[in-house]
């Protein structure tokens, strides 16, 4: 790579690895910034790695933090920016299929890159920009490959969310996975068991978010990685397969569109999202979704009790899936209503009590519902007056 060429966020980093090898040492930018920066595509971090070890590299730079410094990550502190900078290891046990056992800090690079997950992820470039590829990740790029670095059943062994990560970076990017790394994946699907599930939930929401989802979905089908992910079958993949859409865009979107697709009682969805550790937020926003979405004809009445934000989630899932007609009625439906909530109507249980001599009890809040409905209905003005008159003709 020609330095003029570099992302401004790589250039920004250069004094850092300048000031590593000034001290006599080596540091290279590895993993996804190299893969993105010789895909053009946007980096949103980077990844710096060198063989001074931790206590070297505080030697070196002023401002540091130990990050994760059992791991060999240190954080450089600089006035622009934050640097976190590893240390080469190598890493053995994996007994849990998740995190090595045992990191061992060492000087060769080369023994760095090869414990990494893909050959696209095992690029290394230095401060030129030469790139350092020992595992034909240069090759796998442009045919546009997704290959195990070595053997993909020992990869699969130290970290087996790299099978969900294998089918997100398909669907992020548009690639195939080779059939040995196919293959290593369906002989070692069931290790995905030992994952939690917020990473694989990670994962899975990154992947359908990718342009070429589809991708990532067949592979997960074919590899039968979808047994090991709570209440996927055959049929809903298949069943979203048919569907159309242009790209998800959030966690929200994901999971309104399962919900549709799922078709079950919103109790046993909401059980679902629970045990996918969806966040409470997005929860909430999807059981709402797929309510909403499930009525054929939804009545004003029922967009008005509707939230708002439930209802901009509906109109983005309906863009989403292009159908933007019905997404515009229904925004311009929402946007018509006379109150979008019991704080617009221009009377309070307070008042209704006063004018027309009520006590507490549960007759306010049912005037109030009415005085809503009717409102919503466009059968009476959201006008104090108009309301009490109302409400004293139907006593
Ligand atoms: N299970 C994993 C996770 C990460 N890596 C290595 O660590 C690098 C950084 O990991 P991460 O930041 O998770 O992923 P990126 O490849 O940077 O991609 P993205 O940022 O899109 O997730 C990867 O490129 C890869 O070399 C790995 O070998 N195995």
């Amino acid at each position: 790579m020609i330095i003029e060429q570099l992302p401004a966020i790589l250039k920004e980093a250069l004094p850092i690895l300048q000031k590593i090898k000034q001290a006599g040492f080596e540091a290279y930018f590895v993993g996804g910034c190299v893969r993105d920066t010789l895909l053009n595509k946007p980096l949103h971090d980077i990844d710096l790695a060198t063989n001074a070890y931790p206590q070297e590299l505080k030697q070196i730079f002023t401002h540091t933090v130990d990050t994760g410094i059992e791991h060999g990550t240190v954080t450089v502190v600089t006035a622009k920016q934050n640097y976190e900078i590893t240390t080469f290891r190598t890493e053995t046990g994996y007994q849990d299929y998740r995190r090595p056992d045992h990191v061992e800090f060492v000087r060769s690079l080369a023994e760095d890159l090869k414990r990494r997950d893909f050959t696209i992820n095992a690029l290394a470039m230095d401060l030129d920009g030469r790139i350092i590829d020992l595992f034909g990740g240069v090759a796998d790029l442009k045919s546009h490959r997704i290959k195990a670095v070595g053997q993909a059943q020992e990869r699969f062994h130290e970290d087996a969310l790299r099978m969900m990560r294998a089918v997100r970076f398909q669907a992020q990017l548009g690639f195939t996975i080779v059939p040995s790394t196919l293959k290593g994946i369906t002989e070692n699907a069931s290790l995905l068991k030992k994952i939690a599930i917020e990473r694989i939930s990670d994962e899975w929401l990154r992947m359908m978010c990718g342009d070429n989802w589809q991708l990532g979905l067949q592979s997960m089908l074919t590899t039968k990685l979808y047994k090991y992910c709570p209440q996927f079958t055959e049929q809903d993949f298949t069943k979203l397969l048919q569907v159309s859409l242009t790209r998800l865009q959030n966690a929200s979107q994901v999971w309104t569109l399962l919900g549709l697709v799922w078709n079950l009682p919103l109790n046993s969805l909401n059980r679902l999202l629970r045990t996918w550790k969806v966040s409470n937020e997005v929860r909430h926003l999807t059981l709402m979704s797929v309510r909403f979405l499930r009525q054929s004809k939804p009545t004003d009445w029922d967009l008005y009790q509707t939230e708002g934000a439930t209802i901009d989630n509906c109109v983005q899932l309906l863009q989403v899936l292009q159908k933007n007609v019905v997404a515009q009625q229904l925004q311009k439906r929402y946007s018509l209503l006379p109150i979008h909530s019991l704080q617009d109507v221009k009377i309070n249980g307070q008042q209704i009590m006063q004018q027309l001599n009520l006590t507490p009890g549960p007759q306010i809040g049912a005037n109030l519902r009415l005085v809503q409905q009717q409102i919503v209905a466009n059968k009476l003005a959201n006008e104090p007056v108009a309301i009490i008159n109302y409400l004293r003709a139907q006593q």
